[in-house]
C-alpha cells in the first residue's frame, strides 16, 4: 500500500483545516509587514535610534509581562543607552521617547500637538470628555472657561478649607505615633476631603455617607486605571469587560457619577431659588478682580513659582499680583454653574459633571503622591527638615494658629523643598501626546511622523546632569533664584507646560504648603529607609510600591538655635 493510501480521509481534512488557515494568516501577516515597511510612519520612525524590532511584534517583548517597577528600570536603561530620542514599536504602534528639553519644548509649547495619546481612553468611562482627555474645540473652549476658576483670588478663599482639613489629618495621624506606617493613606484621604469641599462644596458638615463612599470610590477607580495601564491584557476592552475589574468599575462609577449628578441637581435648584429671591452669587470675573485692602500684599505676592514657571507662557498668569484676598468662597462647581446660568459660558450639566469628575481625579492622586514624597524625603534628610522647621517657627513661633495666605508667601524654603521633591519624584512621570502632523525636532533634525505617540519622560529630564549638577541628590538649593534663572524652562516640567499645562498648579502649591507646614508643626518625620531603597513604579502617577513608610514623633516646638 502506498503512503498516500495510508492517510485516512479525516486526517486529510484535519490537515486542510489547520494548514490552509495557517498559510492564510502567515501570508496576511507578511503582506501587512511589507505594507508597514513602505509606510511613512515606518520609514521616518526607523530613522530614530532604538532597540532592534521584530517583524509584527516590534519591541513588544521588551515590556511583555514586566511589572511597573521593572518597566521604569527598562525605560531608564534604554534611554541611557540610546540618548534623548528613542523609538520603540509596540506591534505597529510607534512610540517616541523624548528627554531633551529643546525637543520637549517643540511639542509642549505647540498649539497643534495637543491631542492626548490613546492610552488616556481608560479614563473615558469616568471623566467623559473632561479637560484632561478632550481635544480640539471642546478642549479649547472648556480650558478658557475653567482656567479662570483657578484664579489666585478664588484659591485664597480656600485657605481655611486647607487649614481645617490639614488640622484634621494631623489628629488622625496621632494614632500612628511610634509605628512605621504608610503616610500616603493619610495624604490621599485628606486630599479627597479637600477636593470634595473645593470642587463640589461638600463640607464635613454637609457630607453624609455618600461623601465617604465617593472618596473611597475615587481611590479605587484610580487603582483600576493603574491596573489597566500595566496589566497588558486589561488594555483590551473586549477582555476587560469579562473581568471582575469591569464589574467593580461599574459599581464605583455608579457611586461617583451618582453623587456628582445629585450635587449638581441640588445646586442648580438652589441657584434658581436664590435667583428668584434676588440673591445672585458673584461671577468669576468679579471674584478675580476683587481687592481686599486689608492685606496689602500686592507687591509681595510673587513667589518662587512665579519665577520658575514664568517661561511656560501658559494661561495661568493673569495678573494675579494685583488681586488680594477674597471673602466669599465658591467651589469650582458653583462657579461653573453660575457661569452657565448667567450665560457667560455655554456648558451643559453633563459637561459640568465631566469637569468636576476630572478635577477630582487630577487633583487627587497627584497631590497625594507629591505630599507623601516630601514627607518621606524630610524623614530621610533630617538637616533639611530642621531648616524647614526653623522657617516655619520664624512664621508661627510655637502657636497653633492656622496659616494665612500671607504666611504661605513666607514659606520660601518649604517651597524649594516641594519643588525639589517634584523634580526628583514627579507625580506625573510621563506625558504622552498623539501626533496628528509631522514635526521636526532640534535633535539631529529628526522628523517625528504623524500617527506616532510621543512620550515625554519628565522623570528622566529632571535628572539630567546638564541642568542639575548632582541630579540624584535631594538638594532644595537647586531652586535658589541664582540656580533657576538661567536654566532651560523645559528642564523642569512637573506640571507639564504650554497650553495643556496643569490648570491646578497654583492650587496644588498653595495646598501643599498649608498641608505640609501643618503636619510639620505637629510632627517630626523620621525614616530609616533611604532613597536608594524606594521601589518606584512607572505608571500614570509615580508611586512607591513599597509604600510611603515613615514614622512620626511629637514636634518639640523650638528652633534649632535654641
Ligand atoms: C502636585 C500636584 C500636581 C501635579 C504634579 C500635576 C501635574 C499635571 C500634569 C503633568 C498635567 C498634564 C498631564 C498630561 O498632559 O498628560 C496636568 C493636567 C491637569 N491637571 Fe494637574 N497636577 C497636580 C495637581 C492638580 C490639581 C490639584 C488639580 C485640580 C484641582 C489639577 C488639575 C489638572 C487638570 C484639569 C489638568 C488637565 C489640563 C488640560 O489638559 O488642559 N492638577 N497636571
Amino acid at each position: 500500500m502506498s503512503v498516500v493510501e495510508d492517510i485516512q480521509p479525516y486526517q486529510l481534512s484535519a490537515t486542510r483545516l489547520v494548514f490552509y488557515p495557517l498559510v492564510l494568516v502567515a501570508t496576511g501577516l507578511w503582506l501587512f509587514y511589507r505594507w508597514q515597511q513602505q509606510s511613512k510612519l515606518y520609514k521616518l520612525g526607523n530613522k530614530i535610534p532604538g532597540p532592534l524590532a521584530l517583524p509584527i511584534l516590534g519591541n513588544a517583548l521588551l515590556v511583555w509581562g514586566k511589572s511597573p517597577e521593572q518597566l521604569i528600570r527598562v525605560a531608564i536603561e534604554y534611554s541611557n543607552y540610546y540618548g534623548n530620542v528613542v523609538r520603540a514599536w509596540l506591534g505597529s504602534k510607534l512610540l517616541i521617547f523624548l528627554t531633551d528639553p529643546n525637543d520637549v519644548e517643540v511639542i509642549l509649547n505647540s498649539q497643534v500637538h495637543i491631542d492626548k495619546a490613546t492610552e488616556y481612553r481608560f479614563f473615558k468611562p469616568w471623566l467623559g470628555e473632561g479637560l484632561l482627555i478632550s481635544s480640539g474645540e471642546k478642549w479649547r473652549s472648556h480650558r478658557k472657561m475653567i482656567a479662570p476658576t483657578f484664579h489666585i483670588n478664588i484659591l485664597k478663599s480656600f485657605v481655611n478649607v486647607f487649614n481645617q482639613n490639614s488640622r484634621s489629618v494631623v489628629d488622625k495621624m496621632k494614632g500612628e505615633m511610634g509605628k512605621v506606617f504608610d503616610v500616603h493613606d493619610y495624604m490621599s484621604g485628606v486630599t479627597v476631603d479637600i477636593l470634595l469641599e473645593t470642587a463640589m462644596g461638600i463640607t464635613k458638615e454637609t457630607q453624609d455617607e455618600s461623601g465617604f463612599d465617593y472618596a473611597m470610590a475615587v481611590m479605587k477607580m484610580c487603582d483600576i486605571i493603574h491596573q489597566r495601564h500595566y496589566k497588558f491584557w486589561l488594555r483590551f476592552d473586549a477582555i476587560f469587560k469579562f473581568t471582575s475589574f469591569f464589574k467593580k468599575q461599574k459599581k464605583l462609577l455608579d457611586i461617583i457619577h451618582g453623587l456628582t449628578s445629585k450635587v449638581i441637581k441640588n445646586k442648580k435648584e438652589k441657584y434658581i431659588q436664590n435667583k428668584a429671591q434676588g440673591i445672585i452669587p458673584p461671577t468669576i470675573e468679579e471674584l478675580s478682580k476683587e481687592n481686599d485692602d486689608d492685606t496689602g500684599l500686592a507687591n509681595n505676592a510673587k513667589t518662587l513659582a512665579d519665577t520658575v514657571f514664568k517661561g511656560y507662557r501658559d494661561d495661568l498668569d493673569f495678573n494675579d499680583e494685583n488681586d488680594v484676598g477674597v471673602k466669599k468662597r465658591l467651589a469650582f462647581l458653583d462657579l461653573m454653574l453660575e457661569s452657565a446660568q448667567n450665560g457667560t459660558n455655554q456648558i451643559t450639566d453633563h459637561e459640568i459633571k465631566e469637569e468636576v469628575d476630572t478635577i477630582m481625579f487630577e487633583g487627587h492622586d497627584t497631590t497625594a503622591a507629591g505630599s507623601s514624597f516630601v514627607l518621606c524625603l524630610l524623614g530621610i534628610h533630617q538637616e533639611i527638615q530642621t531648616k524647614v522647621y526653623d522657617e516655619i517657627y520664624s512664621i508661627f513661633g510655637d502657636s497653633d494658629r492656622p496659616a494665612t495666605f500671607e504666611d504661605t508667601l513666607q514659606m520660601k524654603y518649604l517651597e524649594r523643598v516641594i519643588f525639589e521633591s517634584l523634580r526628583m519624584y514627579p507625580p506625573v512621570p510621563l506625558i504622552a501626546r498623539k501626533l496628528n502632523h509631522d514635526v521636526k525636532i532640534p535633535t539631529n533634525g529628526y522628523v517625528l511622523p504623524a500617527g506616532a505617540t510621543v512620550v515625554i519622560g519628565t522623570y528622566k529630564i529632571h535628572r539630567n546632569p546638564k541642568y542639575y549638577a548632582n541630579p540624584t541628590v535631594f538638594d532644595p538649593d537647586n531652586f535658589l533664584p541664582e540656580n533657576t534663572q538661567n536654566r532651560h524652562y523645559y528642564s523642569y516640567i512637573p506640571f507639564s507646560a504650554g497650553p495643556r499645562s496643569c490648570v491646578g498648579r497654583k492650587y496644588a502649591i498653595l495646598k501643599l504648603k498649608i498641608l505640609l507646614s501643618t503636619v510639620l508643626r505637629n510632627y517630626k518625620m523620621v525614616s530609616n529607609i533611604t532613597e536608594d531603597q524606594f521601589v518606584l513604579q512607572a505608571d500614570i502617577i509615580l508611586k512607591r510600591t513599597d509604600g510611603f513608610r515613615v514614622q512620626i514623633e511629637p514636634r518639640q516646638k523650638v528652633p534649632s538655635s535654641a
